[in-house]
């Protein structure tokens, strides 16, 4: 064996890094596996409960005439229990991929490196439910066609309903206390403010009760959580929620209000809490009551967003806009997943166990808005649950978009901003591919935003990542630039969730 020192210590390098490739490759094929074996679980329950409803019938002649018929494919729901489920097995991170159509004004603004460019043709496609293809032409090279994988692509005919369906069981483990956050990436114009909150939500406040076929992820989550709740009374839920914008690296709580009553966009810390955890000092947290009474709240605060028309995008916000939906409620005897759907994973498969509030603990500030004392809510006081009470935040980010300056063609104070947020999320892609390195060091504290999102970026939150993207030839290198971003995020380990833990 080589000695060690001098000229053999490259030697061991190699082969540590040999070894650790090796490691590596069997690890994924594991997670292959285990995620295989997840969807054969479901589709064994599946199968069992149709020959349950069919009182054996069906199998008995499907087994006498040998009939070998594949499996049907899930339906939407299951098909989203069954992304669950593999979220869970690749640590609680998933990555969706959302590819607007081909719009109106994809015409109307050019920038400089486009002129000659066919604007409104479409060089990305979704091939199926999980794959995207770009095309990739470049002056005399020949055509390239990249492909990438998601746990889900949605093509630009799929409607906001189609991609809400698949937020939805994040909603239920939101219930059952587990800290969500959902998070729409992409290049300005690319769709993320479309998909978390539809169309023009400011002016209208897009009450999720309201026919709009157009609400975005925001109003038919908030309409969902209050549904769920109202199933179950008896858990006493209370929910608060806080809007903020991080605005060039600065934290502004678009709920705050002076003395006057007037709103003040009062600037805010992050702090870290006792037990470890980001927390933003004096944020407002008001109590609601109802979906409308929440997004009446963001309606408001959406209308103090900074906006300002680009090159690329007549209505670009300008900031990273972060909606907290906080819930406190006595545990239930059964998780709202498993009285849901008689699609739940199997017991073996669920993810990490809930949090739970230390007694007394309220997270958050000085002026919090709520009518309950905190000092109230203490674990094991809830009637209901026998495990006392959960808490769990829900965090709904609508990031800014990443933009090329010369594209957008911003100058003065807008291309500051737009520097900015370009940091922010270039900050934002360092400590994702820090974490999916398994890096020693996450470098959280470059930027406010991945200060503040720590929690849901590096702690045990289950993190759903919408990249959206434009169709155009002109924006293919952003195009590329976002799902490169995303292929990125996917290869985040966060660790394989415990089982849940019994409660007492
Ligand atoms: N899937 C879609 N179907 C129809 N219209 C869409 C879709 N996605 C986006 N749009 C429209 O495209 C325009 C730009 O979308 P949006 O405002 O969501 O972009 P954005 O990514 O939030 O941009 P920015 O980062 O600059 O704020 C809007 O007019 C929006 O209504």
């Amino acid at each position: 064996m080589p000695a060690r020192g001098g000229r053999w210590d490259g030697f061991w390098e190699q082969r540590a890094r040999q070894l650790q490739r090796q490691l590596q490759a069997k690890e994924e094929r594991l997670v292959e596996a285990e995620t295989e074996n997840a969807v054969l679980h479901l589709r064994l329950a599946q199968y069992r409960e149709m020959i349950k409803k069919s009182g054996g019938e069906t199998t008995q002649v499907h087994v006498q005439c040998g009939d070998q018929k594949p499996l049907q494919r899930p339906g939407p729901l299951a098909a989203s229990r069954l992304r669950l489920v593999a979220q869970e097995l690749r640590g609680s991170i998933r990555v969706h991929c959302r590819l607007r159509p081909v719009l109106p004004f994809d015409d109307e603004f050019r920038g400089p490196g486009s002129q000659n460019s066919p604007v409104s043709g479409a060089v990305a496609h979704a091939l199926d439910d999980e794959t995207i293809l770009v095309e990739c032409s470049r002056p005399g090279r020949p055509l390239i066609n990249k492909t990438y994988t998601f746990e889900r692509v949605y093509g630009p005919a799929e409607s906001q309903r189609a991609v809400f369906e698949d937020v939805c069981p994040l909603l239920t483990s939101f219930l059952d206390g587990y800290d969500v956050c959902i998070m729409a990436y992409g290049q300005t114009g690319s769709g993320k403010s479309f998909t978390m909150l539809g169309p023009r939500p400011e002016q209208d406040p897009a009450l999720p009760s309201g026919p709009h076929g157009h609400l975005g992820i925001i109003p038919r989550a908030a309409g969902e959580v209050f549904r769920l709740l109202a199933e179950n009374p008896s858990r006493r839920p209370e929910v608060d929620v806080s809007v903020v914008e991080v605005y060039n690296n600065d934290i502004c709580d678009l709920l705050a209000k002076d003395s006057c009553a007037v709103v003040s966009r009062a600037k805010c810390q992050v702090l870290t809490t006792t037990e470890g955890r980001k927390e933003v000092s004096g944020l407002t947290r008001e109590s609601v009551q109802s979906a409308v009474e929440l997004m009446t709240l963001v309606a408001a605060a959406l209308r103090l967003r900074t906006k300002q028309a680009t090159a690329v995008h007549a209505d670009s916000s300008r900031s990273h806009l972060v909606i907290t939906v906080t819930l406190t409620a006595a545990a239930s005897s059964c998780s709202t997943a498993d009285r849901q759907s008689d699609q739940s994973p199997p017991a073996e498969l669920r993810g990490p166990t809930p949090r739970r509030p230390a007694p007394g603990r309220r997270p958050g500030a000085a002026r919090t808005v709520s009518s309950v004392s905190p000092r109230t809510r203490g674990l094991g006081q809830g009637s209901q649950g026998p495990g006392g009470q959960v808490l769990s935040k829900l965090q709904l980010v609508d990031l800014a978009g990443s933009e090329c300056v010369g594209v957008s063609g911003v100058t003065g104070s807008a291309l500051r901003e737009t520097s900015l947020i370009n940091r922010s999320l270039a900050a934002l892609a360092d400590v994702l591919g820090a974490l999916s390195e398994g890096r020693g060091h996450i470098p959280y504290r470059n930027s406010t935003l991945t200060h503040f999102l720590q929690d849901a970026l590096g702690g045990d939150a289950k993190l759903q990542v919408i990249v959206c993207v434009s169709p155009c030839q002109k924006h293919v290198a952003e195009t590329l630039q976002s799902l490169g971003f995303g292929a990125r995020v996917r290869q985040v380990e966060r660790g394989r969730p415990a089982p849940r833990k019994p409660r007492r």
